[in-house]
């Protein structure tokens, strides 16, 4: 049974990274980001944030929402010291969560190893907290690149496999997000491991396809925050009105996945 909107608006809410990455940001730019977070519709999963504001996100945003920033980003080179300084940052400010960009630009130009050293290093660096993996999925375009770029991230031991930037052209696709949740339904170690669609996702709608997805592949039981997640930076406006019109009683986050 296909659920209704409402529904999905709630499960896409809780599920949700709540995302400000623009070149622009400062901190009346992240406070606004902290009072979205408090909004009526009800708290989201995370905040997530460059690493300078970490330490604000913290301080400002609501009890229990975690809070996430991005490290190798939005680039994603092979520059090892630089991400695993990103990490560090992120840690002593207080950060809960990693989003790190795969390099997978040398991927692509063939240097798998490359880019699995710089994944293994960030996770010994951020150990004990969640660490996300961005493939950039939209470039690397291929079913075959994007199951490479999952297992290296799910033999890394990441804790999510995330979609994209937002940064280049193409953000999260149905069709990549199917190979990701392949590969993660396939490792031995796939039951700890989350899916994030990210980049591009302005609609509930366009949540919908994804917890579908993540339903069919993964099983109903993967849909919670601890195991899917939304990076988005346009999305909550929508859950805000879907819920808002589903009347009275209808703005809590908590609801059935
Ligand atoms: O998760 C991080 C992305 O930057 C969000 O992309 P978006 O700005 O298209 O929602």
């Amino acid at each position: 049974m296909t659920p209704d909107l409402a529904t999905t608006a709630r499960t896409a809410l809780a599920c949700l990274d709540l995302t400000s990455l623009n070149d622009a940001d400062d901190a009346a730019a992240i406070g606004a980001l902290c009072a979205q977070a408090a909004g009526p519709a009800g708290p989201p999963a995370a905040l997530c944030v460059w690493p300078r504001f970490v330490a604000q996100a913290r301080a400002q945003a609501p009890v229990g929402v975690r809070v996430a920033a991005v490290a190798n980003f939005p680039a994603g080179g092979l520059d090892v010291a630089a991400a695993v300084a990103d990490v560090r940052a992120i840690a002593d400010a207080g950060g809960d969560e990693v989003d790190l960009v795969l390099p997978w630009r040398a991927l692509q130009a063939g240097d798998a190893a490359g880019a699995a050293a710089l994944v293994q290093a960030v996770r010994v660096a951020c150990a004990g907290r969640t660490l996300k993996l961005i493939l950039e999925s939209g470039d690397l375009a291929t079913p075959a690149l994007i199951h490479q770029a999952s297992l290296i991230g799910l033999d890394a031991g990441v804790d999510f496999l995330k979609t994209s930037t937002g940064k280049t052209g193409t953000g999260a696709t149905p069709e990549a997000a199917r190979v990701m949740l392949q590969a993660i339904a396939d490792h031995p170690r796939g039951a700890a491991v989350g899916f994030k669609a990210s980049g591009g996702i302005r609609k509930v709608a366009d949540a919908a396809v994804y917890i579908a997805l993540v339903r069919e592949i993964l099983g109903a039981a993967a849909v919670t925050p601890q195991r899917l997640r939304f990076g988005a930076s346009g999305l909550l406006g929508d859950i805000t009105a879907v819920l808002q019109g589903s009347g009275p009683g209808n703005t809590s986050a908590a609801g059935s996945y």
